[in-house]
């Protein structure tokens, strides 16, 4: 029965995409489920289409759609979440960013948005039962599901099968089946940790216990904790987490991680999407240990401030001296995304033992064009991703504060003293003319 659906809905991707109309809002999905073949198809079309809106996230490959000529003339690219792909199409004037809670993003799909006409992605081989896995993208998928009015997808052997829930789409919803070319999927391979990074690392290490539920977040520094872990005795650690990276395989296959000490999923390793390498994928693969869930489970702070001694590990890109974060911007420039960093931030500081730690290097820029990441006011633009009130553990590589129940004096005098040497005076006069420090509080 579901073979034969099946054969009925197969066809090319030329096809496939007629169903696309100029005004039309389609949806790519997330990451590496971003369709090819069709974003191919659909590119070739651009003559006979004006006004097409296209959304997607945390794109891996430039999509064929905003590679063409002019492509703002016909498509408008859409993205919850920016990697430098996405950045590229920003810059070339061709998308937006929209701003996103990483926990509301499902609910966003199911009652604010008002139209889906197409949703295209990719997905794994069809079971025997006539589903299509999401492969490692929870995230959003199922919500875009439930609202589109039509849904494309393209068939790629070499999406891993992911356990999950809410994590697949049935093959009697599908309007078309397309069989891509079975790409590669995209890797992403973690730098070498700089001094820096690991310095940072070793100050977070000792706040984590045996037992604690990670979450790491997306970014070198965070990666640079996974990899120290992995070079300790730590052991009985739980992942709650939104990124599953090669980190978290590589310290469950290390035994370290078991889950047993998890309130809630326990002996699972729960994540929303990942991204890494072809080893992390097939470490992936009908892997009974992990559970790939939707964004508003993974990310809701309820969630989180359930599972005991979380540890949440985020970067940033500046702090000012009031404690307000910003990640995801410097000044206008727009560089990712709030993406699950405040749902983490909050949920970790709720849960019994949990904390939460922002890190950054001091500094940004290479030697004489160094510039301190620790800042009197951020600049003119900046958005600010977790305000100073939920602010609560900051890192660089010359120490750690906790900023929770610190007076803006306290937390100034803090936040310096983490700050780069080369930059302490001047941000203690810049402080003190800001009227939230005197020298005189010193002890
Ligand atoms: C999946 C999860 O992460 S779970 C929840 C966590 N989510 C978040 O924390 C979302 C916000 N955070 C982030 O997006 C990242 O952690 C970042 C951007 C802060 C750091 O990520 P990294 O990969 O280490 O950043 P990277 O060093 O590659 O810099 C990214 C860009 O920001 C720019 N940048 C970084 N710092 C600065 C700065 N102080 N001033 C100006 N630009 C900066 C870089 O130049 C680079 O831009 P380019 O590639 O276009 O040249
Ligand atoms: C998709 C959101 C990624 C992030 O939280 O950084």
């Amino acid at each position: 029965m579901s073979l034969q659906q099946y054969r009925e809905k197969q066809v090319s991707a030329e096809e496939a995409v007629k169903i696309v109309k100029s005004g039309d809002w389609v949806d790519y999905g997330i990451c590496l489920g971003q369709p090819i073949a069709a974003d191919q198809a659909l590119a070739a079309r651009a003559g006979e289409l004006s006004g097409v809106q296209v959304r997607g996230m945390v794109s891996m490959r430039l999509p064929a759609i905003c590679a063409i000529p002019e492509p703002e003339k016909h498509f408008t690219w859409n993205t919850w979440h920016c990697t430098g792909v996405d950045r590229e199409i920003l810059r070339k004037g061709c998308g937006y960013f929209s701003p996103m809670r990483y926990s509301e993003l499902p609910r966003f799909y199911r009652e604010n948005i008002t139209k889906i006409d197409a949703a295209i992605f990719q997905v794994a081989p069809m079971d025997d039962q006539g589903y299509f896995n999401f492969g490692p993208q929870g995230s959003h998928m199922k919500a875009v599901c439930d609202r589109a009015e039509n849904i494309i997808v393209e068939v790629n052997e070499n999406m891993p099968r992911c356990v999950g829930d809410e994590h697949a789409i049935h093959v009697s919803r599908v309007k078309y089946v397309v069989q891509g070319e079975n790409p590669v999927l995209p890797e992403v391979k973690g730098a070498e940790p700089s001094p820096v990074d690991r310095r940072v690392a070793e100050l977070i290490i000792d706040d984590i216990p045996n037992g604690a539920c990670l979450q790491l977040g997306i970014g070198d520094m965070p990666a640079a904790v996974g990899a120290l872990i992995a070079e300790t005795d730590l052991r009985d650690l739980g992942v709650h987490t939104e990124l599953y990276t090669d980190v978290f395989a590589e310290l469950s296959l290390q035994g370290k991680v078991t889950g047993s000490k998890k309130s809630i999923d326990r002996f699972r390793q729960v994540y929303t999407f990942a991204l890494g390498t072809q080893k992390l994928y097939d470490f992936m693969h009908d892997n009974p240990e992990l559970l790939c869930r939707p964004a508003d489970y993974t990310n809701d702070v309820q969630k989180v401030a359930q599972l005991d001694n979380f540890i949440s590990i985020n970067n940033a890109v500046e702090i000012d001296l009031f404690g307000q974060v910003s990640s995801e911007s410097s000044g206008v420039r727009h560089i990712s995304g709030t993406g699950g960093q405040l749902d983490f931030v909050t949920g970790a500081y709720l849960s019994r033992g949990g904390k939460s730690f922002i890190c950054l290097s001091s500094t940004y820029g290479k030697n004489g064009s160094a510039k301190s990441r620790i800042v009197p006011t951020l600049p003119v633009g900046s958005i600010v991703t977790a305000p100073r009130s939920c602010t609560h553990w900051v890192v660089t590589e010359f120490g750690k504060v906790n900023l929770k129940g610190l007076s803006t004096w306290e937390r100034a005098e803090a936040l310096i003293s983490i700050a780069h040497p080369d930059f302490q005076e001047e941000l203690i006069q810049q402080a003190e003319q800001m009227n939230i420090w005197r020298n005189s509080n010193r002890i």
